[in-house]
């Protein structure tokens, strides 16, 4: 981090006056002492090499050179991360450098997020031995493409065709219609020389769903592709400009046997089909990537609360009181309302992540013992949670955007981008309606067994002390808030069955009744997740081993976040819950004094996400608060500022005002 020297004073005073050790906290979050250093110790090695640092800024590059400079970086940074490993015998510490190189996706993203992972996941150990040492080592680069141009959310309706051909012990792949085109796959484009394709098995003319495929589909040598194979790139999208997504197509494109992932279901040499002991298994690294999305919220919503904050306590506009100097924006109530909820919310989905990635992890380890007991738990809380925290970190990276006024519209800000790369997770790995729909039809099952008194799942147990709780009075505590929300979850998920059943009593059957009933399922899934969100963060807060200075502010945090989300959603507390109008007066002003609590410490906080200024790439958010140098200096490097008089004057405006004069 850059010394305090030349920083604008305003950060200066700032940091003077927080309650807390910034170090403390940074070793907190980001897990301890030696986690803190090797990661530091690991980024200071990645901003050493001269060749990752652009010349211009991104923005001025076409698409192409735009994907080529990401493709070049991403080659250095593999070396940066395979000289780490072979020095230190270990993979490089958890860390977000790649921000301050690739600034957008990475095109080997799916290679490193998705491709490797599948084969380690859905590969028997031979597969596993022939492809994983030589993607691991990037001898071969691949991606995972599952999506196609007519389908990606009903996946068993995928089109890509996989027929076994016993004579020859080869799958043929065929892409028979145009919606059968695999599109969207990262790095698909013109980067990748191999992906799993997920296509339907067909043996004797019989279907057996959709399985894993390894498919090489661009030469080694050449990098063409492979005949039978069309593949391209789909052009420009609202972020992700170097994750290289593209399209493909099989023509009757052949592929030994060995290439179906096998782990879980198999064919063997003369056709017959073997089914795994669980065919969702297969959907198992959408399931991971979900886990891994909540964490990544959590550092979206940590990098645009960074810019925000530091922005608004160096910015100067309009006075509070009228006899004194024009007020930092930052304590204005309504600056502190946009802002303060985005800290707040990055330490609840750090902590959920946490929580989920240890559910994950018990999961996959029983998994391995045949055991599957706890598989539908963690499909129906990854749903749910990947589809409301990546919503909300959207929504919040939107409104640290605007509250930074003009300047956030700014590329050079880096929360138009952030905002682009952040939304996109909304829809990708599961879109986010039908996510919730998936856990939707977890609680419903859930609340079917709570009505036969059967012991439910640690997850949704809430909703059975929901049942013996509804008439005990509110109370307003952080733990009377939690169960308040597991009260309107209770709430919502009881009218979700009961308009199912009301229904199905008027003669619809269930499909339909379900469909009716649709939108009250999506809202008990949010409300389960907020309940989940609300519960997991409270709990890591009370547990934490932090000083009583750390925890003091950690708890107003987590406080912030249970207010906050009351407030919202005070409407559905006083359907669901004993909550009355005098708590929601005594919360909101308590809502308000947490506000005023944080105000001190919100650049200390925002410090104690440890963004470097390279991760950061903002002209606002520097540690140093240079803003109006940083704009005036990004601005200067417009194509447009290197010339005194742009060519354009002499072909069109000139004789534009020429003309007029006639
Ligand atoms: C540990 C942390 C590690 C962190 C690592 C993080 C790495 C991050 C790096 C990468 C980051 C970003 C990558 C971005 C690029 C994006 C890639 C993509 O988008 S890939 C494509 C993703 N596509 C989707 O997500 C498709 C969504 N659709 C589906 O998943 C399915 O179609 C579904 C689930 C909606 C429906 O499936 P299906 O029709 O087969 O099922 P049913 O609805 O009939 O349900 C039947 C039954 O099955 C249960 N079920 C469904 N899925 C699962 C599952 N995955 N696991 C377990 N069980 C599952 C379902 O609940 C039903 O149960 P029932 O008891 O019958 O109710
Ligand atoms: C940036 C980005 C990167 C991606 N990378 C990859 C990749 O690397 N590999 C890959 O395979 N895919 C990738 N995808 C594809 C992604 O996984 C799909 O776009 C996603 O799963 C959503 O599917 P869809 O586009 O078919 O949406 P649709 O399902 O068509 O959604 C459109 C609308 O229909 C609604 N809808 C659909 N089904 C239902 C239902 N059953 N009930 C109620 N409403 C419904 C949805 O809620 C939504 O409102 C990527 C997508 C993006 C945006």
């Amino acid at each position: 981090m850059s010394t305090e020297t030349k920083c604008n004073p305003d950060l200066v005073r700032e940091r003077a006056k927080c309650t807390f050790d910034v170090n403390e906290l940074i070793n907190l979050f980001y897990g301890s002492e030696k986690a803190t250093k090797e990661r530091r110790h690991f980024e200071d090695a990645v901003l050493a090499v001269k060749e990752l640092k652009d010349a211009i800024p991104e923005e001025y590059l076409s698409h192409k050179e735009r994907y080529e400079n990401g493709v070049r970086k991403a080659t250095i940074l593999r070396d940066v991360y395979r000289d780490y490993k072979a020095k230190h015998n270990r993979d490089p510490p958890p860390n977000q450098i790649t921000k301050a190189v690739i600034k957008d996706i990475s095109p080997f993203l799916l290679h490193n997020g998705m491709f490797v992972p599948t084969i380690a996941g859905q590969g028997t150990p031979e597969q596993q031995a022939e492809w994983l040492p030589k993607a691991e080592s990037m001898q071969i680069i691949g991606t995972y493409a599952q999506t196609e141009l007519g389908h990606g959310s009903f996946i068993r309706g995928l089109e890509t065709i996989a027929t076994y051909d016993p004579k020859t012990e080869e799958f043929v792949l065929n892409n028979p219609t145009l919606t059968s085109f695999k599109w969207w796959p990262g790095g698909l484009g013109s980067t990748v020389n191999h992906c799993v394709v997920v296509a339907q098995l067909y043996i004797n003319g019989k279907s057996h769903g959709i399985h894993p495929f390894i498919a090489q589909i661009r030469d080694l040598d050449t990098h063409k592709p492979l005949p039978g194979v069309k593949v391209g790139e789909i052009g420009p999208k609202m972020g992700f400009q170097t994750a290289n997504n593209g399209f493909l197509g099989f023509d009757n494109f052949r592929i030994p046997r060995k290439n179906m992932l096998m782990k879980n279901a198999q064919v063997l040499k003369d056709g017959t089909f073997v089914k795994g002991i669980n065919e969702k298994l297969t959907y198992g690294t959408m399931v991971m990537v979900r886990v891994g999305i909540v964490g990544d919220c959590s550092f979206y919503a940590a990098l645009a609360a960074t810019i925000a904050v530091r922005y608004s306590a160096v910015r100067h506009q309009s006075h509070i009181k009228a006899s004194e100097p024009e007020a930092q924006i930052l304590d204005y109530l309504t600056q502190q309302h946009k802002l303060f909820i985005a800290v707040a919310s990055s330490h609840v989905y750090r902590n959920a992540y946490l929580w989920m990635e240890k559910m994950y992890t018990n999961v996959m380890k029983e998994l391995s013992q045949d055991k599957q007991d706890n598989l539908p738990e963690l499909h129906a809380t990854a749903c749910c949670l990947k589809a409301v925290c990546s919503r909300d970190a959207g929504s919040l990276v939107e409104e640290c955007r605007l509250a930074c006024g003009g300047h956030g519209y700014m590329a050079s800000s880096n929360l138009p981008l952030t905002y682009g790369v952040t939304i996109a997770a909304v829809t990708y790995e599961g879109e986010r309606t039908v996510l919730l729909l998936q856990t939707a039809r977890y609680l419903m099952k859930a609340w079917m067994a709570a009505l036969k008194g059967k012991v439910l799942s640690p997850s949704v147990s809430y909703l059975l002390n929901s049942l013996k709780e509804s008439k005990k009075p509110w109370q307003n505590t952080p733990e009377g808030i939690v169960k308040g929300f597991q009260h309107v979850s209770f709430g919502k998920v009881k009218a979700a069955y009961e308009t199912i059943q009301k229904y199905m009593k008027q003669g619809k059957d269930y499909e339909d009744a379900w469909n009716l009933a649709s939108v009250q399922l999506v809202k008990a899934s949010e409300a389960h997740s907020r309940a989940i969100l609300c519960e997991v963060s409270w709990e890591a807060v009370c547990s934490s081993s932090a000083s009583p200075n750390l925890s003091r502010v950690l708890q107003q945090l987590a406080q912030l976040y249970l207010t906050y989300w009351t407030l919202e959603t005070s409407g559905d507390l006083l359907l669901y819950s004993n909550i009355t109008k005098d708590d929601l007066i005594i919360l909101r002003d308590k809502y308000e004094e947490l506000l005023v609590a944080i105000r001190p410490n919100a650049v200390g906080l925002v410090d104690g996400f440890d963004l470097r200024d390279e991760i950061l790439n903002s002209t606002l958010g520097s540690y140093d608060g240079r803003v109006y140098e940083r704009l005036m200096e990004e601005a200067l490097k417009s194509p447009l500022n290197q010339e005194t008089v742009n060519s354009s004057f002499h072909k069109y405006l000139k004789p534009m005002m020429e003309k007029a004069k006639l």
